[in-house]
């Protein structure tokens, strides 16, 4: 049985009031999530504040994306080390966004992935196809392909300590979100093509449902026998509507 996670991106959003009132609002519906991990990934700038004002709590929390390099001459980055001391628990690597705007390539990744790994974190693996791939029915071959660049690296191993985040690019920030069985199919494929590796991690890992997730859809979404909760954008932002989607994951 597989722990539902809902866990929040709030990308290249927030200042210090918003992130307060953020945080302070999600405690108690973190708290009460029986048997949910409730995470948010937070810009860095913000981890430190993240850091104090989630003590104590079951809110956990994550960054957006980590260097491959411990330390060193690497102006702007931010150090999986660094990442650890300040508390966090995941790091999301792979992300769409970075892939697009930053030229992450899939080798990019698994080398992120692996240096996240190693110090201790638990990568959050996010992976999907655009539109025009969608349309040419290369969802699975996409998705197979951005696992292998990690698997190559790291082994099938890897994901017993790491979650997965299937999040079809054009489902993200579009208010057009995958259907429940669209969603379902390709996280059964994803499931299936770990479990010719490795059953026993294929069974454990945590595959979570990207894109335009709001708290009127998660229920429908959550409720498919292979997606594990979400990795939510937008909705993440509000109090309200994230406290929403973490109760659709009881
Ligand atoms: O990381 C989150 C995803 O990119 C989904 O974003 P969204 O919920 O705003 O569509």
């Amino acid at each position: 049985m597989r722990t539902p996670l809902v866990m929040g991106n709030w990308k290249l959003n927030g200042d210090k009031a918003s992130v307060e009132a953020l945080v302070k609002g999600l405690i108690k519906p973190a708290n009460d999530a029986t048997g949910v991990e409730v995470a948010v990934c937070a810009p860095t700038v913000f981890l430190g504040m993240v850091e104090q004002l989630a003590a104590g709590s079951k809110l956990a929390y994550g960054s957006q994306d980590a260097d491959v390099n411990t330390q060193g001459a690497f102006t702007g980055e931010n150090s999986p080390v660094m990442l650890k001391e300040f508390g966090c628990k995941y790091s999301l690597v792979g992300h769409s966004e970075r892939r697009e705007y930053h030229n992450e390539t899939d080798e990019v990744v698994a080398s992120k992935f692996k240096a996240i790994q190693e110090n201790g974190l638990l990568p959050v693996l996010c992976i999907g196809e655009s539109l025009e791939q969608n349309e040419a029915g290369e969802t699975q071959a996409v998705v197979e392909r951005q696992l292998k660049a990690v698997i190559d690296l790291c082994g099938i191993e890897a994901f017993n300590n790491a979650v997965i985040a299937y999040e079809p690019i054009w489902a993200i920030g579009t208010g057009k979100s995958a259907t429940a069985e669209q969603a379902q199919a390709v996280h059964a494929g994803i499931r299936q093509w770990l479990a010719a590796q490795n059953a026993n991690v294929a069974e454990k890992v945590q595959i979570l449902y990207g894109g335009s997730v709001k708290a009127a859809t998660a229920k429908e979404l959550f409720g498919q026998s292979d997606i594990d909760g979400g990795l939510v954008g937008g909705a993440s932002l509000k109090v309200d509507e994230f406290s929403g989607i973490i109760a659709a994951a009881k």
